[in-house]
């Protein structure tokens, strides 16, 4: 029977049946940050267990570093107990840390794919809900709880009920102007943040297979924000290319390809559900309200509750309140007082390098503060090697370190009070940027960039 890349990996997987009626899987790849780990490490000391594959194990620190000052110990004593935390849990345990002195520090979801460790046919977990960004390699990555983390811990295997799976087709092309992120956003807005909800997002169509691996991973990144716990691309040769040298890519790579091939759709499989998108129809998009699927085309009038179901007009009118916004209301044209590039969602090399060429030579407008901030030390490097950190600073942007920064602000880094910021992160819930009167624009990272020139939101395709 022909079978999607979800069956074949899961049943590869599959340990057997719980009586629960749940499936224990055995995971490939176990990732883990300061934020969600501590408790679990706990529990394995509290019942007297070890860590079983601790050579799967990867841990990285990114919520809570500070982009400025990292000298140790921080100054937030919370942040330094964290991190003396994982540092502990990871020195007794033998587990591999990319801490800030082995210059491999990230952001999880981008340390993973960056060191090879992120492969075709794995099932990848993590105490992190952003862990569907792994998708795009085709492998079934998805955010666990702490007592999951535990589980694996110890066992290297973990209880979860298999998805139905839907396909999302985007055919054609994209028009100018438009990115990965306008994409995903598009999505989020048809179906809902809940219209994933039980579903595995598989991405798929000719605008896919011609994205680039950094742009595939933006899209299943935010499968989570349209309630899929799942997303990912079938493997080609474009992710085969990205792999093929990293630092734990396997030494006999095309043994390795052919395996990978082999995980792909079956070409005749069938979805519990399709949906499917003209890539040309596809416009850039700009968030309105508190949650990504309040999302809209820049060009177009802000959305009228009136015209919405029950629950999405409560939302509405929370979303109006929250912002100060009007229905009916242009977006374009709305001041920001923040620009905020970064995040696991687009804090890749390919972003600043898009952000950069268009603030190149220019500067941003002298209200708005402006902040790069690279999702690890890596693309920081091949930034400053590529001199795309003195575009930014002569512009007038900060260039800081790398982490999760502004994206939730667990650092120093937050809006304050009322604030507007033009963020290229991946949620806009009422207080995630650290103000709980602050108020998040989520877009594109050329978007964010343009809109800090302009000081206020613009539409990409007109400056191009
Ligand atoms: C802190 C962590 C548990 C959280 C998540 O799971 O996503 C964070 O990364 C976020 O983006 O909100
Ligand atoms: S960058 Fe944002 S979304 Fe990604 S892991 Fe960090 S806090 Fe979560």
């Amino acid at each position: 029977m022909a079978k999607t890349l979800l069956d074949k990996v899961w049943e590869h997987h599959l340990v057997r049946t719980l009586p629960s009626g749940q499936d224990q899987l055995l995971i490939g790849l176990h990732l883990i940050h300061e934020v969600t780990s501590p408790q679990a490490f706990d529990m394995l000391r509290t019942m007297g267990l070890g860590v079983k594959f601790p050579g799967r194990t990867f841990a990285t620190v990114d919520h809570i570093v500070p982009t400025r000052d990292q000298q140790r110990p921080f100054q937030d004593e919370l942040a330094e107990k964290m991190m003396a935390e994982l540092e502990k849990n990871t020195d007794e345990f033998g587990i591999t840390f990319f801490n800030l002195k082995s210059g491999r520090q990230g952001i999880v979801h981008i340390v993973g794919p960056e060191m090879g460790l992120t492969q075709p046919g794995m099932t990848i977990a993590c105490g992190d809900s952003h862990t569907s960004t792994h998708g795009a390699f085709g492998s079934i990555a998805f955010g666990i709880g702490t007592s999951q983390i535990r589980d694996i811990l110890a066992s290297g295997t973990m209880a979860i009920s298999k998805p139905k799976i839907r396909r999302i087709r985007i055919d054609g092309k994209l028009g100018p102007g438009v990115y990965a992120k306008d994409i995903i956003l598009r999505i989020i807005r048809d179906l809902g943040v809940k219209g994933g909800l039980g579903y595995a997002y598989e991405y798929a169509g000719e605008a896919i297979e011609a994205l680039s691996m950094e742009e595939r991973m933006t899209i299943c990144n935010m499968s989570i924000e349209g309630g899929a716990r799942f997303g990912y691309v079938n493997p080609d040769a474009t992710t085969f290319d990205y792999i093929k040298g990293r630092p734990y890519a396997p030494k006999d790579f095309s043994e390795a390809v052919q395996r990978w091939q082999s995980y792909a759709s079956d070409a005749d499989a069938t979805y519990d559900d399709e949906y499917l998108i003209d890539g040309g129809s596809i416009a850039p998009m700009v968030t309105w309200g508190i949650n990504p699927g309040q999302a809209l085309e820049v060009d177009r009038p802000l959305p009228d509750p009136d015209g919405m179901s029950r629950d999405e007009r409560e939302v509405a009118a929370r979303a109006y309140e929250h912002m100060g916004f009007r229905p009916g209301n242009a977006i374009k044209g709305t001041p920001i007082d923040v620009a905020f590039l970064g995040s696991c969602t687009n804090g890749r090399i390919s972003d600043l390098r898009e952000a950069a060429a268009i603030v190149k030579g220019r500067r941003i407008a002298s209200k708005v503060r402006g902040m790069v901030v690279p999702g690890s030390m890596s693309i920081a490097r091949q930034a400053e090697a590529e001199g795309l950190d003195r575009i930014f600073t002569q512009a007038g942007f900060e260039w800081r370190g790398a982490g999760c920064s502004m994206c939730l602000a667990m650092n120093p880094d937050k809006l304050r009070g009322p604030e507007i910021s033009a963020s290229s992160s991946n949620r806009n819930f009422i207080g995630r940027q650290g103000s709980p009167s602050g108020r998040t624009l989520l877009m594109s990272p050329a978007m964010v960039a343009a809109a800090a020139l302009a000081g206020q939101v613009v539409d990409i395709r007109e400056s191009l």
